[in-house]
C-alpha cells in the first residue's frame, strides 16, 4: 500500500504511478480518491496520529501507575513502529514535511504533552525521583524514543527497535523512578 512506499522510499521518490501499481489500480482511480500525492500523504499522517489515542486508552485501562503507563505506551510505540507501515510512513513523512506542500501536524509535541502529564501525576504519587522536572523528563523520553527509532530504522529497518528501545528505556526509567 501507499504507506509502505512512502516508508521505504519517501514522499518525493514515490509517484502516483508507483502507488497505483502497488495497489493494482489505475492512476486515475488513485487520483479519484486522492487528487494529489500531498492529500494522500496527509491522510496517512492523520491515520498515524489517529491511532495513538486508542493505544493510550488501552494502556490506561490496565490500571498501571502513571510511571508504568508512560513506560508501557512507549514500549507499544516501539513495537508499532517496527510492525505497522502506517507508523513507519508517518514517521518518515513528518521528517519530510519541508518537501510536502500541505498542512501537517507538528510532531513530538503531543507525545511530550502526554508523557509530561503522566510524569506530573507520577511526581505527586511519589513515583518520580526527587528533583526530576516532569517537562524536561518528557522531552528527554521523546527525544530518546525518536532517536532510537530513527537509528534502528537506518541500521536495521527497525528490526531491532524493541531491543534497542528496551536498553534505552531501562536506563531512562531507572533514572526517573523515585
Ligand atoms: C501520543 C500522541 C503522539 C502523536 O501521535 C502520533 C505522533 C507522531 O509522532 C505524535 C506526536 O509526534 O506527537
Amino acid at each position: 500500500m501507499a504507506a509502505q512506499l512512502f516508508a521505504q522510499q519517501g514522499f518525493r521518490a514515490t509517484s502516483m504511478q508507483h502507488i497505483a501499481d502497488r495497489l493494482g489500480m489505475t492512476k486515475g482511480a488513485v487520483y479519484f480518491h486522492f487528487p494529489t500525492k500531498e492529500t494522500l500523504a496527509v491522510a496517512i499522517v492523520e491515520e498515524h496520529y489517529g491511532r495513538w489515542p486508542k493505544v493510550v486508552k488501552e494502556v490506561q485501562a490496565e490500571g498501571l501507575s502513571p510511571m508504568e503507563s508512560a513506560e508501557e505506551i512507549l514500549n507499544r510505540a516501539a513495537v508499532a513502529f517496527r510492525d505497522d507501515p502506517v507508523m513507519q510512513a508517518g514517521a518518515r513523512l513528518q521528517l519530510e514535511r519541508p518537501h510536502i506542500d500541505a498542512e501537517l501536524p507538528t510532531p513530538y509535541v503531543d507525545w511530550t504533552q502526554l508523557l509530561q502529564s503522566l510524569l506530573v501525576t507520577a511526581k505527586y504519587s511519589g513515583e518520580l525521583r526527587e528533583g526530576v522536572d516532569p517537562e524536561a523528563a518528557a522531552r528527554t523520553l521523546v527525544s530518546s524514543f525518536f532517536g532510537v527509532q530513527h537509528i534502528s530504522d537506518v541500521l536495521s529497518h527497525r528490526k531491532d527497535i524493541a531491543e534497542r528501545w528496551e536498553e534505552t528505556r531501562k536506563l531512562l526509567f531507572y533514572s526517573l523512578r523515585a
